[in-house]
């Protein structure tokens, strides 16, 4: 009652001033100076528009965010409207993408584009790791893995070539057996590819192998795929944080972080028995590389600049994570990409087949040494790479100071992406792209040519740092499973669909596929160069 009482006294108060301003020249004073306010705010805000890149407006706080959609194909129709430079506000980011391979190779060979948004989703990676990280820890991070990882194999060059492509060899013939396993029935290949993927990533990285049917791996793969689809989703509380705090609204990063910790808890379980099993002069994978780099810091007394300061282990798992997914889920879904194409363009297949018959002969696999005379088959997976643009808005760059690119400010802080699928499919840089079409990567010499504007693995600073490892592993298991089997449909199924399914990378949709034994039937591996796995420690359930 005393409320109500209260309410009305200040609801006459209110009238009262209301009615004082209508029967004065206040109200018209109040007007002016509103509109004066909106006029002004307009206007420094058209000012600042004007030096950045031009693009599509949408209403305050939430910008163009309600209208993207599928981003790259969204990006793609902006592009077409507003040139090869232009940018959109979504919520408190602003967007910057770039659709002309001058301007992509011009950005990202500088310096200022080497840095990476800061989102909450961002912040549950903590800046660790190589993908995520930046500034110093992220140079000093990328120079130490590329020395690294080159003596573990990852070069074309010298002795190292030669002890990756025994490990990817295994992995091959393991999978040939399995796939003559699937005796020509239709089955879902992503599994298959997955196994074969992961080990030799797991393999480099921690002396791991896993199982057909391994449940440790199967949960694994399942983070994995959870994580590149959480990474490539849109999420509102990554451009309006405030939505972040609204009930159950927070559920993405939680899961992110959960699924981290699950993650970081296998890694953690291996790190220990590597660490109770060092040898200090002998590193047997990139675990024992840093275990190694750690008791040096140690020793030498520079303990707390390693990884500027940062917790060595967390920085340690945090590379593995980032290697496990970017090797995995990038290969497995070329692979997978490269059937669909095999299906839907059966001559371009049966003339893999029948060089890989001439250069290769029934009587082995195809091999490393192989891949120079093998042109056609190589430039099949390059049309793939270039059809099927599976890393389409590669990783978000942000700058970190403002630049000025093309007469227009990119302010610091900005999300800045490369539309590598506009590239890929430009018909003023492509005939016909729309046509798969290997023989457009093959010159008049017969040789092959990759021309500037084809970025599969992005371009510049932050250029894919598995780029080497990525095309001898396609080659490799294309190669043997073209050379092996016939890649069919069962009759009647319809073909799979060449619109992908969106995450982080973009997979094709799940089909089912028949993989019948060539004839006359290629011998299976002999027994003596059947897999060895000796040296690889198996996980989970076997
Ligand atoms: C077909 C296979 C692959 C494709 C198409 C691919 C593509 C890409 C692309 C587009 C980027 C982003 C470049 C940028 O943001 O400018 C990238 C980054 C990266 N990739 Fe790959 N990648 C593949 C395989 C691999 C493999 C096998 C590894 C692991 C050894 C790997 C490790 C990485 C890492 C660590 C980065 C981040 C580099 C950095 O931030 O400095 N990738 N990749």
């Amino acid at each position: 009652m005393i409320m109500l009482f209260a309410n009305s006294k200040i609801l006459w108060g209110l009238w009262q001033v209301v009615t004082y301003c209508t029967s004065r020249t206040t109200l018209p004073l109040l007007i002016v100076a509103g509109v004066a306010f909106l006029v002004m705010q307009l206007m420094s805000l058209v000012r600042e528009s004007r030096k950045l890149p031009p693009g599509p407006w949408g209403p305050p706080i939430v910008g163009y965010l309600p209208f993207v959609g599928v981003r790259h194909k969204t990006f793609l129709e902006l592009a077409r409207c507003y040139g090869a430079l232009f940018s959109a506000r979504l919520g408190n980011q602003l967007t910057v993408v770039l659709s002309d391979y001058k301007l992509i190779r011009e950005a990202f060979r500088r310096e200022e584009f080497t840095g990476r948004p800061s989102t909450p989703l961002m912040h549950t990676l903590d800046g660790l790791g190589i993908i995520n990280s930046e500034g110093r820890l992220w140079k000093n991070q990328r120079r130490f893995l590329h020395e690294k990882l080159r003596e573990f194999g990852m070069t074309y060059m010298g002795n190292g070539k030669k002890i990756m492509e025994e490990r990817i060899k295994t992995e091959v013939q393991e999978l040939m057996i399995n796939l003559h396993c699937a005796d020509g029935v239709p089955i879902d290949a992503n599994p298959l590819f997955a196994l074969g993927v992961s080990n030799v990533i797991c393999g480099i990285t921690m002396s791991v192998r896993f199982s057909h049917g391994d449940a440790r791996f199967e949960r694994l793969n399942h983070l994995i795929d959870e994580g590149m689809r959480l990474f490539g989703e849109i999420h509102y509380g990554e451009y309006i944080p405030l939505y972040n705090y609204l009930p159950g609204k927070a559920q993405v990063q939680e899961k992110v972080a959960k699924n981290r910790e699950e993650m970081f808890s296998f890694y953690q379980t291996l790190i220990d028995e590597h660490r109770s099993t060092l040898d200090v002069n002998k590193a047997r994978d990139l675990i024992d590389v840093y275990l190694i780099e750690i008791e040096k810091a140690k020793l030498e007394g520079r303990e707390g600049e390693l990884f500027e300061g940062r917790d060595h282990e967390l920085q340690l798992k945090q590379i593995l994570g980032d290697l496990f997914s970017a090797g995995m889920e990038t290969i497995k879904s070329s692979l997978l990409w490269m059937i669909v194409f095999m299906i839907r363009n059966p001559d371009v297949k049966r003339r893999v087949q029948e060089e890989l018959d001439v250069v290769v002969g029934r009587d082995r696999l195809p091999t490393i040494e192989d891949m120079p005379g093998l042109v056609y088959t190589e430039t099949t997976i390059l049309e793939t790479l270039r059809m099927s643009s599976i890393v389409p808005l590669a990783t978000t760059h942000s700058p970190t100071k403002d630049v000025n690119l093309n007469g227009y400010r990119i302010p610091a802080g900005s999300q800045v992406v490369p539309l590598i699928n506009c590239v890929h499919m430009d018909p003023n840089l492509w005939d016909e792209p729309n046509k798969f079409n290997p023989s457009r990567f093959i010159d008049d010499n017969g040789k092959i040519r990759r021309p500037e504007y084809f970025m599969p693995f992005g371009v510049g600073r932050r250029m894919c740092l598995g780029d080497v490892l990525a095309r001898m592993e396609m080659f490799m298991f294309f190669a043997s499973m073209m050379h092996q089997f016939d890649v069919q449909m069962e009759p009647g199924d319809a073909l799979p669909s060449l619109e992908g399914t969106v995450g982080a990378t973009i997979a094709p949709q799940a089909f089912r596929v028949k993989f019948v034994p060539r004839t006359p039937p290629a011998p299976a591996p002999p027994a003596a160069s059947q897999p060895d796995h000796a040296h690889l420690r198996h996980v989970g359930s076997h």
